[in-house]
């Protein structure tokens, strides 16, 4: 937390600026030329995961500089004060605790005094009681019937997660049921959710930390109401379920709070999936794949707090990506997972990343005079090959990106056919190409007309780490969302900014609640800017208010 001394200000980022701007022009076919190790050397192992990050533009000197500005910003104290439950979330005096969410039964993390691990293990515990009693049919509807469909209604980090999760790890899920997550205010998204699914077999999972999220009550309320008409007011009990840290609020929707699964303020949303959150996913893995998972987190967490920086995987990965977010000015990374099972991943990391670090005043609330959080975006490759790989390639942006993928097929067709072999050369290649292009002569030599040349031509030097594991199992990924979570961390810590809060989220909804009035014509449009005015007149009119 060395807020004293600005960070553009510390004789390490000067340092890291003069090294910039001697080596910017480096090239990575020089790097690898001159180090015919390179690719073995810049490489890490960290549980199942396996990191080239040879494809970076850094030099050994590049990565000491880095690591001496980690040192210089005190990371590792702020990581030990977060490991040691201390109020890092300053702005609303919160603990930041989601690594508890996954320590072992016999751990000890005290919150004010308060060991919270046992509470951790009571709430998985209940999970797990209330998981197998769905899944062996003992937990029936109201009418007897056992439940066939699972609906999950939250947003952010109430859906995300469990959105994401349910869908990286369907081979280990419960093929016989249904599992639907519905988060937009949209009526449409609760409308196809439930349609085609029978009222006496649907499970509601109402997500919400704090209970009152407009989106979530809204649609609860609406999924209540389905429930009700075919079923009665009776059967709410057996078909609604909470996972939340708002009794009260619980209470008074009309959920027996008995059927509530809690979690606690020192679980920020975006690192809530490993709480009760993930209630949804257990139903559909297991209690044991979920524990599992867990032990991937907790697997990450360890290797966090104890690996030195040279070799810390979070520490390494949040330092490249500042490296070309305040150094090459990069705006934006992309997260190319080579899995179709991780078709939600990087949505997730949206959230994850973009509300942990979008932030522009300092600890001290000071303006930044640096980049903070970049835009996160992609999706699974080879789909992103065959439309915004072109930029990647040859657009005038530097997007840095991590390429995901597994060396063994989850799903047995892909062994059959050679098709994985096929997926994984596309994930290698892509790597290449983006590294080290094609020169002009190359593409001369080809014996392509001059006038195509300059067209065809890959200028190469588009940085990327590749992350590879054997297999997509339910440790794997939480080893890997862990590794995101960390990364996470180190650069907000970096950059000397909350990573933990997001107010900035607050204003629109404070505005959407004073315009809903205004659009139902409830209220007029007094006092409104002209742009805003002129939209709700023009959307009344049309509605015929
Ligand atoms: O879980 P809830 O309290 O319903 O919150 C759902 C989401 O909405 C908020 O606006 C925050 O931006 C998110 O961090 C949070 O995950």
């Amino acid at each position: 937390m060395s807020d004293s001394v600005r960070l553009d200000q510390t004789d390490e980022w000067r340092a890291l600026r003069r090294h910039y701007e001697e080596t910017r022009e480096l090239h990575l076919r020089e790097l690898f030329a001159a180090d015919p190790e390179r690719g073995s050397r810049y490489a890490l192992e960290a549980g199942d995961l396996y990191v080239d990050y040879s494809r970076n533009r850094v030099t050994d000197e590049t990565l000491r500089l880095l690591r001496e500005l980690l040192a210089a910003r005190g990371v590792t104290g702020l990581r030990d004060a977060m490991f040691s439950g201390e109020k890092i979330n300053f702005t609303e005096k919160r603990a930041v605790l989601h690594v508890a969410l996954r320590a072992p039964r016999d751990a000890v993390i005290e919150v004010d005094g308060e060991n919270v691990v046992p509470a951790v293990h009571e709430v998985l515990d209940r999970m797990a009681a209330f998981s197998a009693q769905v899944r062996s049919g003992e937990w029936t509807g109201a009418t007897g019937r056992p439940i066939r469909n699972v609906v999950n209604i939250g947003i952010g980090g109430s859906d995300l997660g469990p959105k994401m999760a349910y869908e990286a790890l369907r081979p280990y899920a419960d093929r016989t049921r249904v599992f639907r997550f519905v988060s937009n205010v949209d009526g449409a998204d609760l409308h196809e959710a439930v349609r085609d699914l029978d009222p006496a077999e649907t499970l509601f999972i109402i997500s919400s930390k704090t209970f009152t999220t407009v989106e979530t009550i809204t649609n609860a309320t609406s999924a209540r109401q389905w429930l009700v008409s075919a079923l009665g007011e009776d059967a709410v009990a057996k078909h609604f379920v909470a996972v939340s840290t708002n009794a009260d609020q619980v209470a008074k929707f009309g959920i027996d709070t008995a059927n509530m699964f809690g979690f606690w303020d020192w679980v920020g949303g975006r690192y809530s999936f490993d709480s009760a959150i993930g209630l949804s996913l257990m139903v559909a893995i297991g209690p044991e794949r979920f524990r599992e998972m867990l032990d991937g987190f907790h697997l990450m967490d360890e290797h966090f707090r104890t690996a030195p920086p040279e070799r810390n995987l979070p520490m390494l990965l949040g330092l490249l990506g500042i490296w070309y977010d305040d150094f090459y000015d990069a705006q934006t990374y992309a997260v190319l997972p080579y899995s179709h099972y991780l078709s939600r991943f990087t949505d997730y990391l949206q959230q994850l990343d973009m509300e942990s670090d979008g932030k522009s005043v300092d600890r001290s609330g000071r303006p930044v005079t640096w980049q903070t959080g970049p835009v996160v975006w992609g999706t699974p490759g080879t789909n992103g090959q065959h439309a915004y790989y072109q930029l990647l390639h040859q657009g005038t942006k530097l997007v840095p990106a991590d390429l995901i993928g597994f060396v063994r097929p989850i799903e047995e067709l892909g062994e059959l056919t050679g098709q994985h072999d096929l997926l994984m050369a596309n994930l290698f290649a892509q790597g290449q190409a983006l590294a080290f292009g094609k020169t002009a002569e190359e593409v001369a030599a080809e014996g392509v007309p001059a006038e195509q040349v300059p067209h065809r031509t890959f200028p190469g030097n588009r940085p990327t780490n590749t992350i590879l594991a054997t297999e997509l199992t339910p440790s794997v990924l939480g080893q890997l969302i862990a590794l995101y979570e960390h990364k996470v961390f180190v650069q907000g810590a970096i950059w000397g900014i909350n990573s933990f809060d997001q107010w900035g989220v607050e204003l629109g909804k404070v505005l959407a609640k004073n315009l809903e009035p205004r659009l139902s014509g409830a209220t007029d449009t007094a006092g409104l800017d002209g742009s805003t005015a002129t939209l709700v007149e023009r959307y009344r009119r049309l509605r015929g208010r």
